[in-house]
């Protein structure tokens, strides 16, 4: 398995440090804090997609290097990611054969080329993103709140769909969100962050099971309120 250790990784502009942080990527990794904590510019950090107006001090260790091809990024609001006037198949860069190759690992029938994005249904979009990132045989997927634009259903799936890769392909995972009822069968480990510092880090059923810190304990509170609301 491959790894990303991010010894230091500091974003600030002239005024203030708005992330000072460090943690590992050794198998899937959770990073979870509040609107506000630095959650975005970490995962635009890692692909290199910080404004101008931010200055950036890292210092990263991994065993592959980090690029486009090695960086598959799932945006929030997948529709943006497609061309909704470009066939399906027009949309991947790979042999055939890898296409069906990857879309039979995302559950997606092959009919699915021929489609445009505006035919297709927001969890399948979901998939087809995931699926043209996989062909490209990434080696790290960053998913960022992949879950929050979809509705209860497709959220189920995209989880079981996540969880279905890790096993099957060596490919890291870092999951960026607030919901941590998403992440908790997915990422073995879970960072928590606030105002751009890790306040608690460990395996995910250590730190969700007994959290030391109340940040935390709020963070889980507001998720098991949320699924008592949504169910
Ligand atoms: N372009 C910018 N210029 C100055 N400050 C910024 C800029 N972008 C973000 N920030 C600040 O950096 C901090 C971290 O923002 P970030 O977008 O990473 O939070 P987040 O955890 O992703 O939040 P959310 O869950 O709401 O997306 C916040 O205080 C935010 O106001």
């Amino acid at each position: 398995m491959s790894y990303i250790n991010i010894k230091n990784l500091k974003i600030y502009t002239n005024e203030k440090t708005l992330v000072n942080l460090s943690f590992n990527i050794t198998n899937s990794t959770a990073l979870i804090g509040e609107s506000g904590s630095g959650k975005s510019l970490t995962l635009k950090a890692l692909l290199n997609l910080l404004p101008s107006s931010m200055k950036i001090d890292k210092d990263i260790d991994s065993d592959f290097e980090l690029n486009y091809d090695t960086i598959a990024f799932i945006p929030q609001n997948p529709f943006t990611s497609l061309s909704s006037m470009t066939k399906i198949k027009n949309q991947f860069f790979c042999s055939e054969e890898k296409k069906e190759e990857v879309l039979k690992l995302l559950d997606l029938d092959k009919s699915i080329l021929n489609k445009f994005p505006p035919q297709l249904s927001g969890g399948q979009i979901q998939r087809v993103v995931i699926a043209i990132a996989l062909s490209r045989n990434a080696k790290i997927l960053l998913l960022d709140e992949p879950t929050t634009a979809l509705d209860f259903e497709n959220k189920n799936n995209i989880i079981n769909i996540i969880n279905d890769l890790k096993k099957q392909l060596n490919v890291l995972i870092l999951f960026v969100t607030h919901d941590i009822d998403s992440i908790k069968d997915i990422c073995n480990e879970i960072v928590i962050i606030k105002n751009g510092k890790v306040i608690e880090n460990g395996l995910t059923n250590i730190v969700l099971s007994s959290p030391k810190e109340d940040y935390t304990k709020r963070l889980i509170n507001s998720t098991f309120k949320n699924k008592n609301f949504r169910n």
